[in-house]
């Protein structure tokens, strides 16, 4: 579910690696610290750990450093073609944030990277309640992406992009799922979680929710 952004990602897995490096200057600000961001995840995570929204692999590649075990989840078969040709030893499946394959095991985190914008905040409802019945107390959410601390730092950032000429960016800002701090702050609290929140750049805050027992 939340799949009609797969195509778009077909198209864009081969150049994805050279956009998140600073190529394109309209996503520049959102891929600022790219790295340091995946690092930020990684570490907060260890033992049995679900990734979705692989991309390319990168947060993957980070994962397996600190993991026992990881599953990537991915839709887009462009992606994951990008995926194995870097021959990560994890298990890829094709799947969404909704609807994936059984996982036959525990799992200790769930995480993920520049995706769960892709769900309606109703999906995302879904997908939290989801992810509370997987996971055991302790047991963690923690996922980066850009989302709004306010509605006057929504408007601001979009009008930025339109200042800019940054019209894909503004469309992409416009027409994907971003939301505020407070929505998944209250989705995640419904479900039995704590949550925090760490600014990570001007678009992405990073988001630690553990699960209460
Ligand atoms: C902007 S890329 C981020 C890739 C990688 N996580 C990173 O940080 O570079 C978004 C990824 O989410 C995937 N995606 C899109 N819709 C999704 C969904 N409903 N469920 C899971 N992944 C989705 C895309 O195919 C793409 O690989």
């Amino acid at each position: 579910m939340g799949r009609e952004f797969t195509a778009l990602f077909d198209e864009w897995s081969e150049s994805y690696d050279r956009t998140v490096a600073g190529e394109d200057v309209e996503y520049r600000e959102v891929f600022a610290g790219y790295d340091r961001i995946l690092e930020a995840v990684a570490e907060r995570v260890s033992g049995t750990v679900v990734e979705f929204g692989v991309g390319t692999g990168n947060l993957t590649e980070k994962l397996l450093k600190v993991s026992e075990k990881v599953f990537g989840i991915e839709p887009s078969e462009g992606m994951r073609r990008e995926v194995l040709k870097r021959g990560l030893p994890i298990k890829l499946l094709d799947g969404d944030f909704l609807e994936f394959p059984q996982l036959p095991v525990r799992i200790d985190a769930i995480v993920s990277t520049y995706a769960f914008h892709h769900l309606t905040d109703a999906e995302k409802e879904r997908a939290i309640a989801l992810y509370s019945s997987l996971l055991a107390p302790g047991g963690r959410v923690v996922f980066a992406d850009t989302s709004f601390a306010s509605a006057e730092e929504r408007q601001e950032i979009e009008q930025s992009a339109l200042d800019a000429g940054f019209l894909n960016l503004y469309q992409d800002l416009r027409t994907e799922y971003y939301t505020s701090l407070e929505i998944l702050n209250k989705l995640f609290m419904e479900q039995g979680f704590t949550v925090s929140f760490t600014r990570l750049n001007r678009y992405v805050w990073l988001l630690e929710a553990v699960k209460l027992g």
